[in-house]
């Protein structure tokens, strides 16, 4: 079977613009082998950007003779420049889009401050219940840390290759990508800055997501180096940030805002989920952290309140067994409260002026 270190291999005879090969001149940012699908990213001067696709080609060619590779996708990462510093007041910052994706309409990213909050099952339940408001919707797990699409929608296997597309995986009429369906389970991945923007590039350009009326992008939690350049990269119309009421969870949700008004994306508010305890035996509600600290935060901040999901065993026990609970009991009253905050961020995206649409800048 084919691994990295044969297409690596492979890719040693291919010579680069100045001849060397270009594994020496250290064009190949990233390899990585899935089943048949050979995955190669190159990283260059973006000066350089017409021989590099000429080049981009030859690696094709290049990787599709290792035998046990069917097909190759080969992406083009322009050499990113040091970070820029924060833009002077009231100015936007550039934003470096690496992928057009004009036929999705708006692009929310959901995130949160720190890991286990309920990022994920908050972002699959949003994403239905968009849908369930008759929008086209897809999914982009970009938790690089720990994707949990393949869990919540209980997907297996790997996306099917058509022409350089990947043909993202469906389940209760979303449009499902997932940095799991790319990798290993068991493979630890230790993401470098470039290896980031590479692989939410090739998730966001090289998937066929078709016309879409939302995408909604579970992002990597946390507010580090990898949040901030998917925040800056992909052109987001808003961002949904969740956060459970413990202070500390809420200390890290203020800096998530802070990280999305960094780059200039709108918030269009904040989830409070975990809120209250609902007993399932009795109905009961407990307040088993102190209540109502996302909305103070919220208000705090001068950011929409979009509203409070209960813990909730049956919220737990949908999302964990692949059938999340919006898709598995849509009249329930679970559902009820994803579909009312999916429709608050519908309100939201629809007044909202919608972004310029994303070019692509090389440089
Ligand atoms: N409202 C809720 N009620 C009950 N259980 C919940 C709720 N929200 C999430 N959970 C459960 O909490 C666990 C963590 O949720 P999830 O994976 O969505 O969090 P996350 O913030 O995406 O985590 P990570 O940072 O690890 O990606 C899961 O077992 C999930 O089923």
């Amino acid at each position: 079977m084919a691994d990295e270190a044969s297409v690596l291999k492979a890719l040693e005879s291919v010579a680069g613009p100045d001849g060397k090969s270009i594994v020496a001149a250290g064009l190949v940012s990233g390899v990585n082998v899935s089943g048949a699908k050979a995955f190669v990213s190159l990283t260059g001067d973006p000066a350089r950007a017409k021989e590099l696709e000429v080049l981009r080609v030859a690696v094709e060619g290049a990787v599709k003779t290792v035998p046990g590779i069917e097909s190759a996708i080969v992406t083009l990462t322009a050499e990113r420049a040091p970070a820029p510093a924060a833009p002077p007041p009231g100015q936007a910052p550039q934003r470096k889009t690496i992928a057009a994706i004009e036929k999705i309409k708006y692009i929310v990213a959901v995130s949160s401050g720190k890991g286990g909050v309920g990022k994920s099952t908050t972002s699959a339940n949003l994403a239905l219940g968009l849908a369930a408001q008759g929008w086209r919707v897809g999914l982009l797990d970009a938790d690089i840390y720990g994707p949990s699409a393949p869990r919540l929608f209980g997907l297996k296997g790997q996306p099917e290759v058509v022409g350089n597309k990947m043909i993202p995986l469906e389940a209760y009429g979303l449009k499902i990508m997932s940095i799991g369906f790319l990798v290993e389970e068991d493979v630890p991945m230790v993401w470098r800055g470039p290896m980031v923007a590479q692989a939410l590039g090739q998730m966001l350009g090289e998937v066929a997501w078709g016309e879409l009326d939302a995408l909604v992008v579970d992002m990597p939690p946390g507010t580090g180096d990898a949040q901030l350049t998917m925040a800056q990269q992909v052109p987001l119309a808003g961002a949904v940030v969740v956060s459970t009421p413990q202070d500390l969870a809420l200390i890290d949700a203020r800096r998530g805002v802070a990280m999305f008004q960094k780059v200039s994306t709108p918030i269009l508010g904040i989830i409070e989920n975990m809120s209250y305890f609902l007993c399932p035996h009795c109905g009961g509600r407990t307040d088993i952290f102190s209540h109502g600290g996302a909305r103070q935060d919220a208000e705090a901040l001068g950011v929409p309140f979009l509203g409070e999901v209960p813990l909730d065993l049956a919220i737990r026990q949908t999302s964990d067994a692949g059938t999340p609970v919006v898709a598995s009991a849509p009249d329930g009253p679970h559902a009820a409260i994803y579909k009312e905050l999916a429709a608050k961020v519908k309100n939201l995206l629809e007044t909202q002026s919608r972004r310029a649409p994303p070019k692509i800048v090389v440089g």
